[in-house]
């Protein structure tokens, strides 16, 4: 992992003692005590990765032997190593195992989270955070996304099941496809003979607008049969919600339809969405 950030701010340090410290000392004081910190943490930069300073380099460099700057640059990381722990684990909720594997592979065998704390603190990622998360990004652009599988579902054709448990609030996938207008969208159910459309009707921002994964297979993946097309309809037993995103590529910002778990999803579940929230509904539902 890569972090060199140098912090200047003295803002990790509970307000309660910062206050107490203030007044013992007066504003003087303590405007002192932040410019000192700020100096020791130029030459030491808390990172997730760096080394604590020993007491032999802090005294060398002239800082004061006790550990009060010790104890708050340890702070400092502490968060730093938290928040990467967090990070890597945005779109699904982690296992203690994969955290742990993650703090062993960076090698942190001290002032380090514990697994289970990161697993307890998981909550799922805001819309901001998933238009520009570069994990989502690179699935929507490979089409590699995991735990899913087709499945024959009889008269309702073929379906996608959860070949992994999905928690409450995780990115399945994308419902993949050309954006087009709703019009032209709508010219293409016309042209359709059969029962079965693949066409997500949206509006965003007052455009009205579709994914059109009728047109198969679609340019960017032609030897694939993307999933989000495959997922069939419950109105009672949808266990995803789409959710329309504009996503921060990079070669610019693009409208997609994500796949969001509406509760927790057991392995081997048929995933559904309800139609309702696309037009092209051209069949007779089976729940
Ligand atoms: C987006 S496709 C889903 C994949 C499709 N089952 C297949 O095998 O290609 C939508 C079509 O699937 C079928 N379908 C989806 N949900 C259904 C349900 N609950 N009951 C009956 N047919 C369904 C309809 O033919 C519908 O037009």
């Amino acid at each position: 992992m890569k972090s060199s950030q140098i912090f200047s701010s003295s803002s990790d340090e509970p307000a309660d003692e910062r206050r107490v410290r203030k007044q013992k000392r007066g504003r003087g004081a303590a405007d002192q005590y932040d410019r000192d910190f700020g100096a020791f943490l130029l030459q030491f930069p808390a990172t997730a990765s760096s080394s604590p300073p020993t007491k032999k380099k802090r005294t060398a460099a002239g800082f004061p032997s006790d550990k009060v700057f010790y104890n708050r640059w340890r702070s400092m990381q502490f968060a730093k190593r938290e928040e990467y722990l967090s990070s890597q684990c945005s779109r699904r909720p982690p296992t203690f195992s994969k955290v742990s594997l993650l703090i062993q592979k960076e090698g942190w065998t001290g002032n380090c989270p514990r697994p289970e704390d990161i697993v307890a603190k998981w909550r799922p990622v805001t819309r901001v955070q998933v238009e520009s998360d570069p994990w989502i990004i690179t699935k929507i652009q490979n089409q590699k996304w995991t735990g899913l599988a087709l499945k024959d579902f009889g008269s309702k054709g073929q379906g996608v099941v959860a070949t992994k448990a999905f928690a409450m609030g995780s990115i399945v996938c994308d419902y993949h496809g050309k954006v087009i207008t709703g019009a032209e969208g709508r010219k293409l159910v016309e042209s359709i003979k059969g029962d079965t459309a693949y066409l997500f009707f949206f509006q965003a921002a007052g455009r009205d607008l579709c994914v059109d994964a009728e047109t198969f297979p679609c340019e960017c993946h032609p030897t694939e049969n993307t999933m989000g097309r495959m997922i069939n309809h419950s109105s009672k037993r949808a266990n995803l919600r789409p959710v329309h995103c504009m996503m921060n590529f990079p070669e610019g910002q693009r409208d997609v339809i994500l796949f969001q778990a509406k509760r927790d999803i057991l392995l081997c579940e048929e995933l559904l969405f309800d139609y309702t929230s696309s037009s092209a509904i051209l069949f007779e539902e089976k729940q």
